[in-house]
């Protein structure tokens, strides 16, 4: 039996960002392993014209919770929905959620947060900052709390190149930072915000940062640990392999070169792609939450949850295995170009690449669309995608090292059982398989194509490869002719090859006469 699955139960467990990608996750491991639970509280808010219960309603009818409903049959009754919106005061929740929730609550796994890297500062701050702090704040007034789990990202200390499990305190006080954003106007923020955030890429990791020291300000006499989770990726095993459904991190970037879209992209080869599977990212918070629960260590605790130093792949081999699966076993409907992709460290080969492989053909695609009468698209889809591309660069073109001495620690404190259950040793992981079933995952979870399309997908892909030799050839041909009308040297060159080939002709039509 596992003791973590028999922690959580009769629990009352609170998740913010119970929605989101991580979330949801965590949720159906939850219920599918301790469905005794007694209650999972989410803070959700009304979005894109569905309700709450709309909202509820979908998650646990999609293919991820399946599982659940065998193991959890009513597990429509053990979750709660709390109206909320985290970037309002008190979070907008009514007086007697708030009781409930002060008054009930056991563990809280605060994962809500903007994860835009190109969001404004004040709205990253309110959500990724201030919205830390008022939870902290309520989960300073329940009695009944055990632990505080914040999820944080490995990247909030990007800008160092080795980063240890410790908080590293930001150049200007977080509370200066929320006071200063009350009375500022917009305009002066987005002046400022490259001023404040200095060496971080973006907004996003700059207020993650903040976040937690937010956190460590705040902790009181909380029972608190922080998860460092890298570049979370699709399920590796569970609740089945492939498992992915937004387009953020690597997701967009696999169907951009899986359509054919993107063919180039600025990337180091060797720079260590270091990815987590979600199942995975979500099963270290869960065996800490246990484990600061019961073990309640005397400070507050960081962990990383990432895999570049336990079991390292780089951005070529990842690369090479996400081609290779998209060309050979499962092509993407309806691609644009075949997929093809190549890594360059060089600025001037990039601009090249968006120019000639990126840009024009959006525009000799759309120019094809507007002769035929129909809708612009193309250009647009391009243009995000690069941009895309260039916010990721970053990422692609550096490795960092993150010491995991806590969550090496915590793996051995776990029973075998648990280390089964709540695997969160990325030294098993296979990463062939596990892109594989990643792109999988991508074409089927996220683009919902169907399987059976794949023979048709193969054939398009074909197509487009005698399309691609037919385009070469006719190219080659055109700017031969060009060549030879306008240059003696080409027409010589012409020549030599003609006669060439006439004379090799000759000499085997010899040989062979003579052999007979
Ligand atoms: C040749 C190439 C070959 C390659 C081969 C392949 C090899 C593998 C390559 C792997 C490389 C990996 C690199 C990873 C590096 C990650 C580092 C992360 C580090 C930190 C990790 C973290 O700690 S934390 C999470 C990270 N945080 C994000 O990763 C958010 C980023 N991102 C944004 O910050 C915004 O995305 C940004 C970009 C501003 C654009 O912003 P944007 O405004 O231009 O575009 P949007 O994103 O809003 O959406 C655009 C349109 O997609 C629609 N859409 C949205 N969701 C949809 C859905 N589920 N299904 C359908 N469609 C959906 C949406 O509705 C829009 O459609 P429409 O335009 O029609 O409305
Ligand atoms: N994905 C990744 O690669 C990584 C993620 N992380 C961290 O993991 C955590 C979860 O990330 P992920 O699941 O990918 O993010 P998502 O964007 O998928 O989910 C964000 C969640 O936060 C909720 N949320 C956002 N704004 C509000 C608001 N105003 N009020 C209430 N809820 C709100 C969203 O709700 P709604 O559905 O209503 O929008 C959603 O449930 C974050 O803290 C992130 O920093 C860390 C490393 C990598």
């Amino acid at each position: 039996m596992s003791v973590i699955a028999a922690f959580y139960g009769g629990k009352s467990i609170l998740i913010t960002g119970a929605t989101g990608f991580l979330g949801k996750v965590l949720m159906e491991k939850l219920f599918r392993t301790s469905p005794d639970l007694k209650v999972i509280y989410i803070l959700v808010r009304p979005k894109a014209g569905q309700t709450l219960q709309q909202r509820v309603f979908q998650i646990l009818n999609s293919k991820l919770f399946e599982k659940v409903k065998e193991v959890c049959p009513n597990v429509h009754e053990k979750i709660r929905a709390i109206y909320a919106d985290l970037n309002q005061n008190d979070f907008a929740i009514s007086k007697e959620d708030m009781q409930e929730l002060l008054s009930c609550t056991n563990i809280i796994f605060h994962c809500a947060a903007t994860v835009r890297f190109d969001d404004t500062l004040r709205h990253a701050v309110q959500l990724n900052v201030t919205a830390t702090r008022q939870l902290l704040l309520m989960a300073s007034q329940m009695p009944k709390l055990e632990a505080f789990i914040h999820i944080s990202t490995a990247y909030s200390n990007c800008n160092l190149k080795h980063i240890d499990e410790v908080i590293y305190p930001c150049p200007v006080e977080p509370k200066k930072i929320i006071d200063s954003l009350e009375w500022l106007d917009d305009a002066i923020i987005e002046e400022i915000a490259p001023k404040l955030i200095r060496d971080w890429p973006n907004i996003y990791t700059y207020t993650k940062a903040l976040g937690e020291m937010v956190v460590q300000q705040e902790s009181r006499n909380l029972n608190i640990a922080i998860i460092r989770p890298s570049i979370v990726g699709a399920t590796w095993q569970e609740p089945f392999p492939g498992w992915v459904d937004n387009i953020n991190g690597p997701n967009g970037l696999i169907i951009a070169a899986g359509k054919g879209f993107l063919l180039a992209i600025k990337t180091t080869p060797m720079a260590v792609a270091d990815l987590i599977p979600v199942d995975t990212a979500i099963n270290l918070p869960l065996a800490v939450g246990w484990y600061a629960a019961v073990h309640r260590p005397k400070s507050m605790l960081v962990y990383h949850c990432t895999s570049g130093n336990l079991n390292p792949c780089n951005w070529d081999k990842m690369g090479v295995q996400v081609l290779a699966t998209f060309e050979i076993q499962i092509p993407l409907e309806r691609a644009f170009r075949r997929p093809y992709a190549d890594f360059t460290t060089s600025n001037f080969t990039t601009q090249y690449w968006n120019a000639i492989s990126h840009q024009a053909p959006a525009i000799i695609y759309d120019f094809y669309l507007w002769l035929t009468g129909r809708k612009l698209r193309m250009t647009k889809v391009m243009n995000q995608i690069l941009r895309t591309a260039s916010m990721l660069e970053y990422f692609l073109n550096r490795s960092w090292e993150w010491s995991t001495y806590n969550t090496e620690m915590l793996m051995s404190e776990l029973s075998p059982e648990d280390q089964r259950v709540f695997n969160f040793d990325v030294r098993q992981l296979n990463w062939l398989e596990y892109i594989e079933n990643y792109v999988l995952g991508v074409k089927k979870y996220l683009l919902k194509e169907d399987m059976a399309g794949i023979p048709e997908a193969k054939q398009h892909l074909k197509r487009l490869r005698n399309i691609h030799y037919l385009f070469n050839t006719a190219l080659f041909l055109i700017v031969w002719r060009l060549l030879i009308a306008r240059s003696q040297m080409a027409r010589n060159v012409w020549f030599f090859i003609v006669s060439f080939c006439y004379k090799f002709l000759s000499y085997f039509r010899a040989s062979s006469t003579l052999k007979v």
